[in-house]
This record gives C-alpha cells, sequence and structure tokens, in this order.
C-alpha cells in the first residue's frame, strides 16, 4: 500500500491533521495496534479537534481585542461591586441567545475593559463571530466609510457578529455622523445580536453625551431596556498593578 500516496491525498483534501497523525502512527507502528472503526475514529476526531482550535484561533484574532483576558483569571476578591453569581450566569453567555445587551460602567481603570474582552473572549471559545472596538474608532471608520461607499459593507460586518463590544463608550462627543452610525449599529442589532458597551460615563448622563433628543432616545430606548448592568466601583487596578511594580 502506498501511504505517502494517501497521505499526500489528506492533504489535498485539507486533511492535513489526518494526514500528520497517520504519518505519526505509522512510523511509531501503531496501527495494528488498534481496530478499524477505532483507528478511523483517532483520525476523524485529531481532524476535528484540528479545525475547531483554528476557527477559534481565527475568530479570536478576528474579534481584534486589545489583551488577552480570561474569565479564569478574574479576580472576585478586588471589593468592586462585581456580583459574582451575576457574572457567573452571564459568562454561559445565555444572554446572546436571548439577544441581550450588557452595560459595563465604572471610573477609569475598574477593569471594565477586562471583564467585557473576558466575555468576548468565551464567545469566541463557544465559537461566535465576535468583535471589540473602541467606540471613537469604529464611529470614525464608518464615517470614512461614508466617503469611499463602504458604509453598509462596514455595517453588515458588524452586524454578522454575534457579540460586539464597544468599549470607551462616550468619551468623544458624538458629531451628527456618530449619532446616525450609532443608532444604524444599534438599529441593526436590536434583538438579533448582543452587544456590550462599556464607559466610563454612567448611563444617566448617556442621553447628553448622545445629544439630539430623539436620537438619543431611540439609542437608549433600545439599548438600556433589554441590558444588563455591571456598575464596577473602587479604585482604578491600574494603581495596583503599579504598586507591584
Ligand atoms: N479581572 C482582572 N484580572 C486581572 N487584571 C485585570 C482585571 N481587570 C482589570 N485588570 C487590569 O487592570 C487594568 C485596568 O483594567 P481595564 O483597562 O479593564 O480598565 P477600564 O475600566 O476599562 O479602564 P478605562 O476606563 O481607563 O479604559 C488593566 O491593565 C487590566 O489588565
Amino acid at each position: 500500500m502506498n501511504n505517502n500516496q494517501t497521505v499526500e491525498k489528506l492533504k489535498q483534501m485539507r486533511l492535513g491533521a489526518m494526514a500528520e497523525l497517520h504519518l505519526q502512527q505509522l512510523k511509531d507502528n501503531r496501527i495494528e495496534k488498534s481496530t478499524p472503526d477505532e483507528y478511523l475514529a483517532l483520525l476523524t476526531d485529531h481532524q476535528w479537534e484540528d479545525r475547531q482550535n483554528r476557527k477559534i484561533q481565527r475568530l479570536l484574532k478576528q474579534a481584534g481585542f486589545k489583551q488577552r483576558a480570561d474569565l479564569a483569571d478574574i479576580d472576585h476578591n478586588q471589593n468592586r461591586n462585581l456580583d459574582k453569581n451575576m457574572f457567573d450566569r452571564l459568562a454561559t453567555l445565555d444572554f446572546m441567545s436571548r439577544k441581550e445587551n450588557i452595560i459595563i460602567t465604572g471610573a477609569s481603570g475598574t477593569g471594565k475593559s477586562y471583564l467585557g474582552q473576558a466575555l468576548g473572549h468565551q464567545a469566541c471559545m463557544m465559537q461566535y463571530r465576535t468583535i471589540y472596538s473602541n467606540t471613537a474608532r469604529l464611529l470614525k471608520k464608518l464615517k470614512l466609510s461614508k466617503v469611499d461607499g463602504t458604509y453598509l459593507k462596514e455595517l453588515n460586518r458588524l452586524l454578522k457578529a454575534e457579540l460586539l463590544i464597544l468599549d470607551d463608550f462616550g468619551l468623544q462627543s458624538f458629531d451628527n455622523h456618530a449619532r446616525e452610525a450609532l443608532m444604524d449599529i444599534i438599529d441593526d442589532r436590536h434583538n438579533k445580536t448582543s452587544t456590550i458597551i462599556a464607559s466610563q460615563i454612567p448611563v444617566s448622563a448617556w442621553y447628553d453625551i448622545i445629544g439630539e433628543g430623539t436620537i438619543a432616545d431611540a439609542i437608549l430606548d433600545r439599548i438600556v431596556n433589554s441590558s444588563h448592568r455591571i456598575g464596577l466601583k473602587g479604585e482604578s487596578l491600574r494603581k495596583g498593578i503599579l504598586k507591584k511594580e
């Protein structure tokens, strides 16, 4: 039997992990140690896992996180008003099947971005398309996309993300373009996909920050009512990091 040909054909069919494992098993003389169906299952499982892992790595890369944040590393001992039960429930991502949103507020450095990204990381692990972005940067990109005619394409890209994380919301004031783009994003996603918004600004001030009463009303009506709230308190975690150094 020409094993090299078999391996080559597997590779051409994009079954590279299967091919590599088959080669290794031949080399180690291990093939006779399993029944044909056990051997087929071994190769298939290996290829399957490899493909799932690659998909997760691709989703993590496409998400554009600014740091790696893991649910397992979240420090619940810090006294910062983070309800562990509530957060554990959110971490199951059931809120995503219900198309609900999350709003995380708190002063600078209290860990809003970290929590948002940890949930985003979990979403990628569960194979959800996720996009993380600084809000002002995203709105600026959308403004530019209007100029080169790719605005709808860009909105569609955002809509395809099953989880969108808008960080540093409200740090820069909204002009007409930004307000309209925000309205389009939120309206597109309403009851269809989930959004996490992280902001230093308390929700009570968002109406004034967005400006233009009717648009602000429409946006807030769509996000705030269907959202879980995390209001972080306490000192900046950056101070702790600085103190340790
Ligand atoms: N749960 C955590 N476990 C480990 N490190 C954390 C955790 N939460 C936050 N940090 C660290 O604390 C620092 C501040 O966190 P983060 O950037 O999330 O704060 P923030 O509230 O988003 O701040 P800002 O509003 O200024 O953007 C970061 O260096 C982050 O890595």
